[in-house]
């Protein structure tokens, strides 16, 4: 038995990848005890779900590869243990949120997952109450799931947890798609949560954000994990509010949008945007930033008004048409990588072979090139699609939240290649909720209520 005031003590964790020959986390050593928020830190592609998935059992029991060291749960050894025995203890939330969700309605899923807690149905319906009302859901009570936008999907899941009341939360990313009011509201029940006793073990890039209300912060670098000793520096970064929607008038009008309307909502503000601009979408979760980036690329047919590009009427083209002229990146990489390696990936549109390996450098995947896609880390992922759309030059790019979950390094050179591409005049369309990318990109936002 090993000390049992931890409620989660790693010892000389390793895990190798199926099919990989050097482990992916090498020894690693760390603790979580009742009361603590830990966040666990590092660049995209170090180490961290590894890490998480390694402590749910998720590796090796569905990924395969080669696990060895030990954990403990309260002094007892749960190594050997199975997801379900270990979902008993944790509650985890995955990086990708849509491999999480299992009914097609919002309710259900708030109700699904403490019916399988046995618990009495009239206590079942009023903690799923109270989880909607606290993660400001109520309105969205009877929708399905594809109706939620990728940061009220993470707060369903979130709300689903938190009603669980488990001892230990371990979560990946949980703040990736909250918009401001989201993450301060998950950071204040987080602490709630942890004042009564619970824990908490957190991966997040943006240490500022949790810098005065977590315990420890462990930082992850090749899958070597320590702990980051001094308190982190406070960043000086100066964040500049963005310039308001105006553009020029002498560059040529490449994306012109009327009175566009989709579902029955009422229109998107008009669009009207010149070779090189840089827009960015704003608004809170579920304010239909992604609905309007996908009547942009025809992938959604408004249900009034009119969409043009280079001067052409495209309201009615097919999204075979338009994607001539226009790439988008998905919010979810996952639905935009279809090949063999990484660099079949970037090489299948008739591309120069040159071209596509100084743009693989430029998102720093060189060295990852004979991988398969689905093998990289969320991060890389993303990086990835993106490069598989710039290296096609299209006149407009459009990104859905892509940029979450970079290390500073990693969006650094994504932002390097977004501006090589307006500066030769390609029009960037975005959405983010991180203030930074405003501060460098220095675009025209676009509000949406
Ligand atoms: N199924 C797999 N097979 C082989 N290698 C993998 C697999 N899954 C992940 N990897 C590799 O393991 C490394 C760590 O990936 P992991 O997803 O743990 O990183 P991460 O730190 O969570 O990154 P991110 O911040 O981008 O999510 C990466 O180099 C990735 O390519």
């Amino acid at each position: 038995m090993e000390n049992t005031s931890s409620l989660l003590k790693v010892v000389d964790l390793s895990f190798t990848h199926l099919g990989q020959t050097q482990p992916t986390i090498q020894n690693v050593n760390l603790t979580l005890n009742p009361g603590e928020l830990v966040v666990l830190a590092g660049g995209t592609g170090s180490g961290k779900s590894t890490l998480l998935n390694c402590l749910t059992g998720i590796a090796p029991e569905h990924t395969g590869g080669k696990l060895s060291g030990q954990v403990f749960c309260r002094g007892e050894e749960i190594t050997s243990w199975s997801i379900r025995m270990r979902s008993q203890l944790m509650g985890i939330l995955l990086q990708n949120v849509e491999t999480q969700i299992f009914t097609d309605q919002v309710w259900e899923e708030l109700v699904f997952g403490l019916e399988n807690w046995n618990l009495p149905p009239g206590e079942i319906q009023d903690l799923a109450q109270s989880a909607l009302t606290e993660f400001d859901l109520v309105q969205q009570r009877d929708w399905t799931i594809h109706q939620l936008s990728a940061g009220q999907k993470q707060r369903l899941l979130l709300a689903c947890l938190l009603t669980r009341q488990p001892d230990m939360l371990l979560l990946d990313e949980p703040f990736a798609f909250l918009d401001t009011a989201g993450v301060q509201l998950l950071l204040e029940l987080l602490k709630k949560r942890v004042a009564q006793g619970q824990a908490v073990l957190l991966i997040e890039h943006r240490l500022e954000l949790l810098r005065e209300s977590c315990d420890r912060i462990y930082k992850i670098e090749s899958g070597q994990v320590s702990l980051l000793a001094s308190p982190l520096p406070v960043p000086t970064q100066t964040r500049a509010e963005p310039p308001p929607h105006t553009s020029k008038k002498d560059k040529p009008v490449v994306l012109k949008t009327e009175n566009l309307s989709w579902g029955g909502y009422p229109p998107f503000p008009d669009l009207q945007v010149m070779a090189g601009d840089i827009v960015l979408l704003k608004g809170e979760n579920g304010c239909g930033k992604t609905t309007l980036l996908k009547l942009l690329s025809g992938l959604l047919k408004p249900s009034t008004g009119q969409l043009e590009i280079l001067g052409r009427d495209v309201t009615r083209q097919s999204v075979v048409t338009i994607s001539r002229l226009l790439g988008f990146v998905l919010q979810n990489p996952n639905h935009q990588l279809f090949a063999e390696s990484v660099e079949a990936e970037v090489t299948q549109s008739r591309v120069e072979p040159e071209q596509a390996k100084r743009l693989l450098k430029a998102l720093n995947l060189s060295h990852c090139i004979q991988k398969h896609p689905h093998a990289l880390s969320q991060g890389q992922k993303r990086r990835l699609a993106l490069g598989a759309v710039l290296v096609r030059e299209p006149k407009i790019c459009l990104l859905d939240e892509i940029m979450v979950g970079q290390d500073p390094a990693s969006l650094g050179l994504m932002l390097e290649a977004l501006k090589t591409f307006t500066k030769k005049g390609g029009v960037l369309i975005f959405t983010s909720h991180d203030p930074g990318i405003a501060t460098v990109l220095q675009p025209q936002v676009l509000l949406l209520h």
